[in-house]
């Protein structure tokens, strides 16, 4: 179990995280969502001790970043993805590769069978100084892979990656859930996101302002774009509209009757609307417009 207690960490007067209580268990992908220049590297620069809270801690299994040895220990069981800049050129990714696996003892899962998970077979053997942007990309989550670590930090993980690299990593980040990982990660993929992570923490003015458990059963909504048609249907139910101009209007709020009255004044109307739960895009758009 990872916690974070009471942290607060300010640059000068600027308190990117205010009294943060977060706890994370094992076997779960928790997605880190807010606008650019929120908090979300800083919360896992922080989980990493590259920050210092100037109030509160981080405890992995019932260890603090206290002493050296504190420090050594937990950096053996948390891993984050390297940035493209810290790749050496003139490595081939297999010694990256290998170097991870070492650094973080990994003896269990071979450096081989990561390198065919991820389609890596023909460049890998390759210097980095001659990979892509994207190949690079794939590189650096192949090495959190190989340190095979039970925390793992994902900051923009699927940062210029085409669709089919997403699609794999997306795959090998459940493989790595039913491992039993602990996988937190930023992005700004929304809807990748929608479809794997079990949690996703909105943030916000130095605070957690949504846990969302993104595999509970949500509540419906009835769901369209706002028109003085569709609020003029609408008026007298308790319906929001959010900033990108949708209209949401929980179903648990209107009975069936009503429900089929309301839906035949749309297509009346010529309204189109679906029936759907809230998706991590609308929350976006709730929350930061
Ligand atoms: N070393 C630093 N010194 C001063 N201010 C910093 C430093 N690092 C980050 N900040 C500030 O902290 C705030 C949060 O930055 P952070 O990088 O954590 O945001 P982010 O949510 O990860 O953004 P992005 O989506 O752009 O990656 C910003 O206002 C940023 O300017």
């Amino acid at each position: 179990m990872l916690n974070l207690k009471d942290v607060t960490l300010a640059f000068g007067k600027n308190v990117v995280l205010d009294d943060i209580n977060l706890q994370f268990k094992q076997g779960e992908i928790v997605g880190l969502v807010a606008p650019n220049g929120t908090g979300k590297s800083t919360l896992i620069n922080v989980i990493l001790h590259n920050l210092t809270p100037q109030k509160g801690f981080i405890e992995y299994e019932g260890t603090r970043y206290q002493t050296q040895k504190d420090t050594i220990k937990l950096h053996q069981e948390i891993c984050s993805f390297p940035e493209q800049n810290d790749l050496f050129p003139f490595m081939t990714g297999r010694d990256h590769l290998n170097l991870y696996a070492d650094l973080w003892h990994n003896s269990e899962k071979p450096v081989e069978q990561i390198i065919t998970d991820l389609q890596m077979a023909d460049y890998v053997g390759h210097k980095v100084e001659t990979y892509s942007l994207g190949m690079k990309q794939r590189l650096c989550f192949a090495m959190v892979v190989a340190a095979n670590s039970p925390v793992m930090l994902l900051d923009e993980v699927m940062n210029g990656l085409d669709p089919q690299n997403v699609a794999l990593i997306s795959h090998m980040l459940l493989d790595l859930k039913g491992e039993n990982k602990l996988i937190i990660m930023a992005s700004h993929l929304l809807s990748n996101l929608q479809e794997y992570a079990d949690r996703v923490l909105f943030m916000g003015h130095g605070q957690i302002i949504e846990d969302l458990d993104n595999k509970e059963q949500h509540n419906r909504y009835l769901k369209m774009q706002s028109s003085p048609k569709a609020v003029k249907i609408l008026s007298g139910y308790d319906f929001e509209t959010l900033p990108n101009n949708l209209i949401l209007l929980p179903l648990a709020k209107i009975g069936q009757e009503k429900l089929t009255q309301i839906l035949t004044e749309l297509v009346d109307a010529d309204i189109q609307y679906s029936v759907e739960r809230i998706d991590i895009e609308d929350l976006f758009n709730k929350f930061y417009n």
